[in-house]
C-alpha cells in the first residue's frame, strides 16, 4: 500500500481537490492500495485558531464560523451531486454546530487553554476528510472517513504532543485489519490522549501523521503532496534556475530542510527512516512531474551537491581568550548552557589557534545568548581569561549539501571562488561533521547573490546568465540589442548563455527590469516609461541589485561612463566597451583600470576600441601572453578614412564620400575624431599600451589630413561646410596620387616604442594598397613572425561588425 498525503494548498478549492480526486483514483485503479491523508483546508487552521481566540475575548465568531461553513458547502456544491448533497449538509453542520458550542463554552468561561484550542482546531481536518471522502464515494464506494484521534494516541502535550508508538502501532494495525478493502481518507495532524482528549502534533503534523501510518501498515512509499515540484536545490523566490532533485538522501533531506528548504519537516519524517520508506514529495497541480524522491540511498547525480540551503537572518556570537578557548571542557560548559536554555546553535567554528570560538544563533537569540554567557562566566571574565562575548548581526547562512562532497575534491574552493569573484567576504565557515555540509556565514545584503552565483557555480557549470547594464543606445548599442535578441534562443539552447539585459540608460532616459527587459520593445518602453538619465544613479542601481556576472556595457562616445569604471570594477562587475575613451587617456588611467579589473577577478573586455569586429586586441594578448615580442605593428585603422581613400575616385567630390561614411555608421558620432586623427591615434594608443608599452597621447606623432579651418570649425554641421570649401585641397592630393599610379593610405605604426600616423601614398607593390569599403589592416611583425608577419585584415567599422565585437565580449565573460 501506499500513502498519500495532501496539504491545504491541495484541498483549498473546489478545482484543486478535483485535482486530488485524480491522483487519488489513479493510485486506486493502479492496485497501489492507498490511504489518503488530508490536511484542512488551506487557511482553516489559522481561521480555527483566530476564532478560538476571539471567542475567549468575546469577539464575535460567528461570520468566520459563518464563512467556514460557506467554503465547506461550496465544495459539496461544485463536487457532489445534488441528489447526494443533503446528508453530506446535514453531517458538515453537525460538525459545525459542536464547533459553535466548543466556541460559546469558550467564551464562556472567558479562557483558552490548550487542550480546547487543540480541540477548535482538529475540526479543520476533520471537516476536510469527512467532506472529500464523502466526494469520493461517488466514484469509489469503499471510500471512507477515518478520524486518526482514534488511532494516533499521545500524551497530554496539548498543542505538541508525543506519540505513545505501542499503543497508535496496534491501533492502526487492527485498522490496516478491519479496513483492508476500503479507501480511508484519515485526518492528519490529530491525535487523543489516554482520556480521549484530542490533542495535535505540532509542526509538520500531518505529514507526521502520513508518516505514522505508512510506518505501521508497511508502505511502498509515502508521496506528501504540496504545491511544488519536489524539493528543489535552492529556495526558488532567490535562485530563479532552482530545480527539483530527483533523489535525496534521507540526511540530505535533513540537511536541506535544516536550513531553509521548507517542503518537509524532517522529524516528523522519522517513522519512515527508520523503516526505510521512500517519501515522494509531489505535485498536486502538476501530478505528471516525478518530484523528488528522499530514500536511503543518496544515488547517483549529475552534480557534486544535491543543493544549496540557506537561512536569511542570523547573528553571530564571538567568543575569544587565550586563558579559556580551546581548554578542556570549556566548548562543553558553553553548549550545554545554550541548550538548557533552548537556545539553538546553528553552526559552530572555532579558530585555528582556539582561542576563539564562533556561533551562530537565532537574532531572537542572541541577547539572551550573551546575557547567559555573562553569567555563566562572570569569574573568567573578571579575571580576562575571556572577553566579552560580541555579537554581528544582518547576517545570512549559506549552506552547500550533499553525501557525494565527501568524494568529491575540490568543492570548498569551487565555494569560495564563486564567492569571491563576486566580491562576497565570508564572515565564517563551518564544516559539517558528516562532511555533508560546508556552510558559510555572509552579510546578509549579499545572500541573494551569494545563492545565484554559488547555484550556478554548482549546477549551472553549462548554463550561465549575464546580467546586462548597457549605456548608449545609437548606432552601435541599438543594433548589439537586436543582435542578442535574435541570438537569445540559440545561445540558450546551445550555448547555455542567457544574457539578460537589465538596465539600459542614453542620455534622456534610462529604464531598468530585473527580469529583462524585452528586447523586441526596449525602445519605446525607455522612451515612454523610463526614468529621466542619470548616470550615477544608474551605476548605483546596478551596483545595489548585486547580482552575479553582472555586465556594464559602454556604448557611447562619452568620456563620463570611463569614471566609473573603476568603482564599477571594485563592485566585482565586469566592462565590456567599444568606447575607446577609458583606454586611451592618461596611461596612469588605462593602468588603474586593467590593475583594478585583474585584482577584483573581473573582466575588461575592449575588442572593438580597434578594428571594430575584427580580431586585433585579442590577438594581440594571446601573442603577450605566449611570451612573444611585439617588434613592429603597421596598420590602417580607421574605417572612416579607408572608406574615404577606397571611395575617393573619379567625380565624386570629398565631402560626399564623407558624408556616406557617416551614413553608412563608420564614423564616430564627430566624424573629425576620425579625420583628424584622433580616433585612430586612440587605437594605435591602446595596442602600443597592450604591447607593454608606457606612453601618452602626447607621444604620439600625428600627421594631419584635415585643413585646420575644418578642425577648428564649431560644430558637426559647421565641420561640413568647412569641408565643402575644402574640396579642392583634397583633389589636388588625389590627382597627385593618381599621376604616380599610387592610392592615399593614413598608416599608422609603432616600432621602438614609437608610435606615428601619416598620410602616404603606396603603389601597388605595398601590402596596404588593395584594401576595399572600411577595411582596416594590421600586421604585427613579432619574434616569433618575423619572416612573415602576422596579418589581420577586414571592414573594421559599422554597426553590424562593431556590434557583434561587442556580442562577442560580452558572451566571453566570466569564461
Ligand atoms: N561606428 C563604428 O564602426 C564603431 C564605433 N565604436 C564606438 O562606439 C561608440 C558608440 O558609437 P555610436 O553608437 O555610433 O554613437 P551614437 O552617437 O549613435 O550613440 C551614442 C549613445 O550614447 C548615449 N550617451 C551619450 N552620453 C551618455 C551618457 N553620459 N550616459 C548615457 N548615455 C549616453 C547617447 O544618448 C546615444 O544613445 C563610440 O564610442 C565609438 O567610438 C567603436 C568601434 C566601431
Ligand atoms: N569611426 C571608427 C570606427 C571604429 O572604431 C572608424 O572609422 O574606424
Ligand atoms: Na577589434
Amino acid at each position: 500500500m501506499k500513502v498519500l498525503k495532501f496539504g491545504g494548498t491541495s484541498v483549498g478549492t473546489a478545482e484543486s481537490i478535483r485535482a486530488v480526486l485524480d491522483i487519488v483514483k489513479r493510485s486506486y485503479d493502479a492496485g497501489e492500495r492507498p490511504l489518503v491523508v488530508l490536511s484542512a483546508m488551506s487557511g482553516v487552521t489559522n481561521l480555527l485558531t483566530r476564532m478560538a481566540v476571539h471567542a475567549a475575548e468575546r469577539i464575535p465568531f460567528e461570520d468566520d464560523l459563518k464563512f467556514l461553513e460557506n467554503r465547506h458547502f461550496d465544495v459539496v456544491r461544485g463536487l457532489i451531486a445534488v441528489k447526494y448533497q443533503n446528508p453530506v449538509f446535514t453531517k458538515l453542520k453537525l460538525m459545525l454546530n459542536e464547533l459553535e458550542e466548543i466556541l460559546q463554552g469558550i467564551s464562556a468561561l472567558k479562557e483558552l487553554s490548550l487542550q480546547s484550542q487543540d480541540l477548535v482546531v482538529s475540526f479543520g481536518e476533520r471537516l476536510s476528510n469527512y467532506m472529500v471522502s464523502k466526494i469520493m464515494e461517488q466514484y469509489i464506494p469503499t471510500a471512507e472517513f477515518i478520524d486518526a484521534s482514534h488511532y494516533v494516541k499521545t500524551d497530554s502535550s496539548f498543542g505538541n504532543a508525543h506519540v505513545n508508538e505501542e499503543i497508535t502501532q496496534q491501533l492502526i494495525q487492527s485498522l490496516g485489519h478491519t479496513h483492508a478493502d476500503k479507501l480511508l481518507f484519515v485526518t492528519g495532524f490529530i491525535g487523543s490522549n489516554d482520556k480521549g482528549r484530542i490533542t495535535t502534533l505540532g509542526r509538520g503534523g500531518s505529514d507526521y501523521t502520513a508518516a505514522i501510518f505508512g510506518s505501521v501498515l508497511n508502505a511502498t512509499a509515502i508521496e506528501i503532496w504540496t504545491d511544488v515540484n519536489g524539493m528543489l536545490t535552492a529556495d526558488p523566490r532567490i535562485v530563479k534556475k532552482a530545480f527539483s532533485q530527483p533523489v535525496l538522501s534521507y540526511t540530505e533531506a535533513m540537511e536541506l530542510s535544516y536550513f531553509g528548504a521548507k517542503v518537509i519537516y524532517p522529524p516528523t519524517m522519522i517513522p519512515a527512516f527508520l523503516k526505510k520508506i521512500p517519501i515522494v514529495i509531489r505535485n498536486t497541480f502538476e501530478p505528471e512531474f516525478p518530484g523528488t524522491i528522499i530514500q536511503f540511498e543518496s544515488g547517483k547525480s549529475a552534480y557534486p551537491i544535491k543543493g544549496i540551503s540557506s537561512i536569511s537572518d542570523i547573528s553571530v556570537i564571538n567568543l575569544a581568550g587565550s586563558g579559556m578557548i580551546g581548554k578542556s571542557g570549556f566548548s562543553g560548559r558553553l553548549f550545554t548552557l545554550l541548550a538548557r536554555e533552548q537556545i539553538n546553535v546553528v553552526l559552530i567554528t572555532q579558530s585555528s589557534s582556539e582561542h576563539s570560538i564562533t556561533f551562530a544563533v537565532h537574532p531572537d537569540d542572541a541577547v539572551k545568548a550573551v546575557k547567559l554567557i555573562e553569567a555563566e562566566f562572570e569569574l573568567e571574565l573578571e579575571a580576562n581569561k575571556l572577553t566579552s562575548p560580541t555579537v554581528e548581526d544582518n547576517l545570512s547562512v549559506l549552506a552547500i549539501v550533499g553525501e557525494n562532497m565527501k568524494r568529491t575534491p575540490g568543492m570548498s574552493g569551487r565555494l569560495f571562488y564563486a564567492l569571491g569573484r563576486n566580491g562576497i567576504n565570508v564572515r565564517a565557515i563551518a564544516q559539517g561533521s558528516s562532511e555533508l555540509n560546508i556552510s558559510v556565514i555572509i552579510a546578509k545584503e549579499n545572500l541573494s547573490k551569494a545563492l545565484n552565483a554559488v547555484h550556478d557555480a554548482f549546477f549551472a557549470q553549462l548554463k550561465k546568465t549575464l546580467y546586462v547594464f548597457n549605456v548608449g543606445t545609437g548606432n552601435i548599442g541599438s543594433t548589439l540589442f537586436r543582435q542578442i535578441y535574435e541570438q537569445h534562443d540559440f545561445l540558450l539552447e546551445n550555448n547555455d548563455i542567457e544574457i539578460k539585459v537589465v538596465g539600459i540608460s542614453n542620455s534622456r532616459k534610462m529604464l531598468f527590469d530585473l527580469n529583462g527587459i524585452d528586447l523586441a520593445k526596449w525602445s519605446t518602453m525607455l522612451e515612454s516609461s523610463g526614468e529621466i538619465a542619470d548616470l550615477s544613479s544608474f551605476i548605483e542601481r546596478m551596483k545595489a541589485m548585486n547580482l552575479p556576472n553582472c555586465v556594464f556595457i559602454d556604448n557611447t562616445a562619452s568620456n563620463l561612463p570611463s569614471t566609473y569604471y573603476e568603482e564599477i570594477f571594485k563592485s566585482n562587475i565586469s566592462v565590456v566597451t567599444c568606447n575607446k575613451i577609458a583606454n586611451s587617456g592618461e596611461y596612469a588611467q588605462y593602468k588603474l583600470l586593467h590593475d583594478t579589473a585583474r585584482k577584483h577577478g573581473v573582466d575588461f573586455f575592449y575588442e572593438t576600441n580597434v578594428g571594430a569586429g575584427l580580431p586585433i586586441v585579442r590577438v594581440l594578448k594571446d601573442l603577450m601572453l605566449s611570451g612573444d615580442r611585439i617588434l613592429k605593428i603597421e596598420a590602417i585603422l580607421s574605417g572612416t578614412i579607408s572608406y574615404i581613400f577606397n571611395n575617393f575616385v573619379g567625380d565624386v567630390s570629398f565631402y560626399d564620400i564623407v558624408k556616406q561614411a557617416q551614413e553608412l555608421g563608420y564614423t564616430e558620432p564627430d566624424p573629425r575624431d576620425d579625420l583628424g586623427g584622433v580616433d585612430f591615434m586612440r587605437k594605435m594608443l591602446i595596442l602600443a599600451r597592450d604591447a607593454g608599452h608606457v606612453i601618452e597621447p602626447t607621444d604620439v606623432n600625428l600627421g594631419a589630413i584635415l585643413p585646420e579651418s575644418c578642425l577648428q570649425a564649431a560644430s558637426v554641421d559647421d565641420f561640413y561646410t568647412e569641408l565643402l570649401k575644402a574640396d579642392q585641397y583634397f583633389n589636388s592630393l588625389k590627382e597627385r596620387a593618381e599621376a604616380d599610379g599610387k592610392v592615399i593610405r593614413y598608416i599608422g605604426k609603432l616600432e621602438e616604442g614609437k608610435v606615428s600616423i601619416a598620410l602616404e601614398m603606396v603603389d601597388e607593390t605595398h601590402p596596404f594598397y588593395a584594401l576595399s569599403g572600411s577595411d582596416n589592416i594590421i600586421s604585427f611583425t613579432t619574434e616569433r613572425y618575423k619572416e612573415r608577419p602576422l596579418v589581420v585584415k577586414g571592414p573594421g567599422a559599422g554597426a553590424e561588425v562593431t556590434a557583434a565585437g561587442v556580442f562577442a565580449d560580452l558572451v566571453n565573460v566570466g569564461a
